[in-house]
């Protein structure tokens, strides 16, 4: 018997893996073609061509479902030298194994193709349905720095994240590998480097290779049983904008944790901790008005969950993926094993004045 979720589970990681492949390619040229959004956040030729190569492969197999996908193309029709770029990269990227790229339907017919496949991910979402969420490129500015980056895809029925994939090509490959966001000395160089993490609801959370073919073997991951605070790693966002740095200094120090916090851009987080590498990730709102992003945290969610996790926002309720693209009854994160999370997330009230 196939189990539940199995065919979604195994386009969703070779989807990932073929993004992925296209992302790396970009990530080792200086110029990366970027553009300024109307939000003043970057987006690069990275993220267009993963998005594209990634709904082309839900298409080609769910023709059916919803996608809520971060970019749109409205920019590329305006400036075709930015589209032939693009485009360029997704025509001549593919998995080099010949029945995995069957799987994902091959390759998109032409360049405007290209781009009316970009805005299917226009998505309003909600709680009806099976509703795909994708970031082709989360941590986009870790990614233009030659940090951590991610590339995301999860599965909503109903609201409730039912499968995620997560691919981090500059993430160690050894999951006992120590928590860090540096990707070495030499970062032309992928040796060692390359993790995808998946989950299924209830099926539990894997970890494998990144790899440009076949999906390699896939090892079980759980988070670390945390039962001494001081010995706890902690992790954050890189940018001081997208996570309040000196609150969170305070909740550690309060926790007793005695380790300088981690600051990683992306899901790259959620993986982390998931496999035991850290422990906590902490998200804490740094304005009133912001909404968190249903495709910067699907996927991680369930990872981290399925791990033995428990995620939840600052006010401790379970992170709510069906009121459309944005979490907007939700405010911040807090991930920690399921023993402490009480534990953290008390602190974080204290510290945040939240009631
Ligand atoms: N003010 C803000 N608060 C929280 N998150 C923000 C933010 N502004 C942008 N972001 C989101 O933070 C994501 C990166 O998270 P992290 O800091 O963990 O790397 C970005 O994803 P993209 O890089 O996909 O645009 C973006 O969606
Ligand atoms: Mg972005
Ligand atoms: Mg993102
Ligand atoms: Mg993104």
């Amino acid at each position: 018997m196939t189990s539940l979720y199995s065919r979604e589970l195994e386009i969703a990681q070779l989807a990932v893996q073929r993004a992925s492949i296209l992302t790396k390619r970009v990530f080792h040229e200086t110029s990366k073609g970027t553009v300024s959004k109307d939000d003043a956040s970057p987006v690069t030729i990275g993220d267009f061509g993963a998005q594209a190569l990634i709904i082309s492969a839900l298409k080609h197999n769910f023709p059916h479902d919803e996608i809520v996908a971060e970019e749109e193309a409205t920019e590329l029709r305006a400036y075709p030298p930015l589209r032939d770029q693009i485009w360029e990269l997704v025509r001549t990227t593919s998995l080099d194994d010949v029945a995995a790229e069957g799987l994902l339907g091959g390759g998109i017919k032409d360049a405007d193709a290209m781009l009316d496949i970009i805005d299917q991910g226009n998505s309003k979402g909600g709680k009806v349905g099976r509703v795909w969420t994708i970031d082709p490129i989360d941590g986009t500015k870790g990614f233009l720095r030659g940090g951590q980056y991610a590339v995301c895809l999860a599965l909503l029925q109903d609201g409730d994240v039912k499968v995620g994939a997560i691919g981090c090509p500059n993430l160690p490959v050894d999951d006992a590998a120590p928590l860090t966001a540096d990707i070495g000395a030499n970062a032309t160089d992928d040796e060692g480097r390359g993790v995808l993490f998946s989950a299924v609801i209830g099926q539990g959370a894997t970890s494998r290779p990144l790899k440009a073919g076949a999906l390699a073997e896939g090892r079980s991951i759980s988070m670390k049983p945390l039962t001494d605070m001081s010995n706890a790693s902690f992790c954050e966002s890189v940018e001081a904008g997208h996570s309040n740095q000196s609150e969170s200094a305070q909740i550690a120090q309060k926790l007793g944790i005695t380790k300088q916090s981690v600051r990683m851009d992306s899901q790259a987080k959620y993986g982390s901790i998931a496999r035991g590498a850290g422990d906590i990730y902490l998200r804490l709102p740094t304005s009133k008005t912001y909404q968190e992003k249903i495709w910067d945290h699907a996927a991680g969610d369930l990872i981290v969950r399925e791990a033995g996790g428990e995620v939840t926002d600052i006010k401790g309720n379970r992170l709510n993926f069906g009121v459309g693209r944005t979490l907007a009854t939700n405010s911040g994160v807090i991930a920690a094993p399921k023993a402490v999370h009480s534990q953290v997330l008390s602190v974080v009230q204290e510290v945040l004045g939240v009631k």
